[in-house]
């Protein structure tokens, strides 16, 4: 079931939402007035999850650190919660740079899983989560640190707003990016392409703008986003597909790995485990 959203609550549980107005007194013969609407950004709906994920952390944890804009809202919300004392002996693993710099300025101390092989929990965002919680992740560049990481967690908390829910990975017409090595990266593409040539595939190297450089990834790797016209079929024969190629370091297909969802919405916020 959902929570709605309380208009006006400043606990240190849940972030403060628009206020209500305060409109003048209704006269003793107007009907009732509509309840108040609230109207949320994007970016308030990806506060919401990544504050409500943070109520999991607990003093002690080993935690994988998310990439991008809902991310970083869990990021600082736990360096926060450290300076005011309620949060103690938090070790952060960082799933790209960003993040890495992001949590050293919150003041969040951090390691990595050569030191902290086993990681409590990780809070990470997504670019599409389907009803079975596979997710695709990458869009923002940083899909293998987060495998690896997320890989290794006890419990993943994906944290999204409804914007991100789709039927079937990969069928949205946006990109699913896989991680190459820039050795021959147009045979690589290429390779893939052919792979899903079926479902109408498009294979595109990722670049710094149009016509700009090629994005290269913390790994010092390059991104090929596949486009599909039409379903690519069972998700881990295609994910097996792709892993066999050589040249492919990583997909940004995340299957099985999530244990909670949490969506922000107009309508509140769901949360659903495994
Ligand atoms: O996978 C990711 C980065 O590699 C991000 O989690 C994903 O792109 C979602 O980003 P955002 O929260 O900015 O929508």
């Amino acid at each position: 079931m959902a929570i709605a959203y309380p208009h006006f609550i400043a606990s240190d549980k849940t972030p403060v939402v628009n206020p209500p107005r305060i409109s003048p007194l209704p006269s003793p013969h107007s009907p009732p007035p509509p309840p108040p609407q609230v109207i949320l950004t994007q970016d308030e709906l990806k506060k919401i999850a990544a504050y409500k994920a943070v109520e999991s952390v607990e003093s002690g944890m080993v935690l994988g650190l998310g990439t991008g804009s809902t991310a970083k809202h869990a990021v600082t919300r736990i360096g926060d919660l450290l300076r005011q004392g309620k949060l103690t002996n938090i070790t952060g693993i960082p799933t790209s740079r960003m993040t890495h710099e992001l949590a050293l300025s919150v003041g969040i101390p951090l390691s990595d899983l050569d030191s902290h092989p086993v990681v409590d929990l990780a809070i990470d965002g997504a670019d599409e989560v389907d009803p079975h919680m596979n997710l695709v992740k990458g869009r923002g560049g940083s899909l293998l640190r987060e495998k690896m990481i997320e890989g290794a967690c006890k419990k993943f908390i994906v944290i999204v707003d409804e914007s991100k829910l789709v039927e079937h990975i990969g069928g949205s017409g946006l990109a699913m990016p896989v991680e190459v090595v820039p050795f021959c990266w147009k045979f690589t593409a290429e390779r893939l392409r052919l792979l899903f040539e079926e479902a109408g595939c498009l294979a595109r190297l990722r670049r710094d703008g149009e016509g700009g450089e090629p994005f290269v990834t913390d790994n010092k790797n390059y991104i090929v986003d596949l486009y599909f016209e039409r379903d690519i079929g069972e998700l881990m024969v295609a994910s097996d597909r792709i892993l066999r190629l050589p040249g492919v370091v990583e997909h940004g297909m995340f299957l099985g790995m999530a244990t909670t969802l949490i969506v922000a919405g107009e309508l509140g916020v769901k949360v659903k485990n495994k």
